[in-house]
């Protein structure tokens, strides 16, 4: 058993898949960042890249390493860069599916025991969108906590009949509440988080994961500020996504993972903003964008108080994230390089 491993997240199961026991050191990805890996083991975390020989042989993506892969690993600390030359079975994944896209779900972190859905209780909870979450995490091997926040913001009635809905719905999976803002809750949810397993955090936009991971992770964060960069400077930088809090769980915050609810939240917006939904029959323009519109129905609501500035302000944003991210890829591509000529002729007339 590689004893030393475990309080990175090795367990029995992961060694009993090791048929034969590598003769290579074995590592935890911290991160990825195209062929650069970040890894973490007992001595630390250190930079590594994919044998060539292995993307040769595993071209498929899945196959790729991901943050929270186990891997096996030839050189190391000592060695300007590790080598990785094979991944070890995943016991859990978390996967996206790309929206418009018919392609694979596109991994966005492995070995995660356990996935923390969060929802505020304020404007963004959503029964269909939070049962969305839990089947893509259950699909995917983990074990799903909701996770309720900002219920500073709400009177203790509303959030009781959320969590009574959830109930409801047959989802008996834990249901935890947090404010960052009065930490109220935040020393329950630490009591949960267990040594050695490891976490995710997982929701739409806005509902305050980044505020959570960095009240959890704050101490976190300054131990190994200095190792998650480039060391000598030669490198490019690989943000550290694995990281271990203070009580010795085990957090993985990743990119990906601030989107991964965002894909086909559409419906789900018609279901949790209803009342402005149904306002927006009434503007002038079909095309409204409620933002500055003459005859705009939503925005004489908020005039005359009937819907609040902040409701409209984050239902705006959830459809502004959702049409984004169901853009293609290809889309968003061009439209960046479009920008990018726009800069460019503008910086030229500047220059006139
Ligand atoms: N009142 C209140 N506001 C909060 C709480 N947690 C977060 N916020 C605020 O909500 C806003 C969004 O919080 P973030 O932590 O950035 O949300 P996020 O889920 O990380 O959003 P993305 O980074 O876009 O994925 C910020 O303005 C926070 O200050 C809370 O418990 N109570
Ligand atoms: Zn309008």
């Amino acid at each position: 058993m590689h004893a030393e491993l475990t309080s990175l997240g090795w367990t029995d199961w992961f060694e009993d898949k090791l048929d034969p026991a590598p003769d290579t050191r074995l590592a935890r990805v911290a991160a990825v960042d195209r062929d650069q890996l970040l890894l973490l083991d007992e001595t630390g975390p250190f930079r590594a890249r994919l044998a060539g020989r292995y993307l040769h042989r595993h071209p498929h993506p899945d196959a790729q390493p991901c943050v929270g892969d186990w891997v096996c690993v030839e050189g190391g600390p000592d060695d300007d860069f590790g080598i990785v030359h094979a991944l070890l079975a995943r016991r859990t994944a978390l996967r996206r599916k790309v929206a418009g896209n018919s392609s694979e779900p596109q991994m966005i972190a492995a070995n995660l025991d356990c996935a923390v859905i969060v929802q505020s209780c304020h404007f963004d909870f959503n029964l269909r969108r939070l049962e969305r979450y839990l089947v893509m995490v259950t699909d995917g091997g983990a074990e799903p906590y909701i996770l309720l926040t900002k219920t500073d913001l709400v009177a203790p009635e509303v959030l009781e009949a959320q969590i009574a809905e959830i109930r409801d719905a047959g989802i008996n999976a834990p249901v935890l509440t947090l404010s960052s803002v009065t930490r109220e809750g935040l020393e329950t949810l630490e009591l949960l988080l267990t040594p050695g397993r490891t976490y995710c955090f997982v929701g739409s936009s806005g509902v305050g994961k980044s505020t959570l991971i960095n009240l959890l992770t704050d101490q976190a964060r300054q131990e190994t500020g200095g190792v998650s960069g480039t060391g000598e400077g030669r490198h490019t930088t690989v943000r550290r996504e694995l990281m271990r809090l203070a009580g010795g769980a085990l957090v993985i915050d990743n990119p990906g993972m601030r989107e991964f609810g965002v894909i086909g939240a559409e419906d789900g917006l018609d279901a949790s903003y209803g009342e402005i939904t149904a306002l927006a029959q009434h503007c002038r323009y079909r095309d409204c964008t409620h933002t500055d519109e003459p005859g705009c129905a939503i925005l004489q609501a908020v005039e005359v108080g009937a819907i609040g500035r902040a409701q409209l302000d984050s239902y705006l944003k959830l459809r502004e994230e959702s049409a984004f991210h169901q853009r293609s890829h290809a889309e968003r591509r061009k439209k960046d390089r479009d920008f990018g000529k726009y800069l460019k002729s503008a910086k030229k007339q500047l220059r006139r």
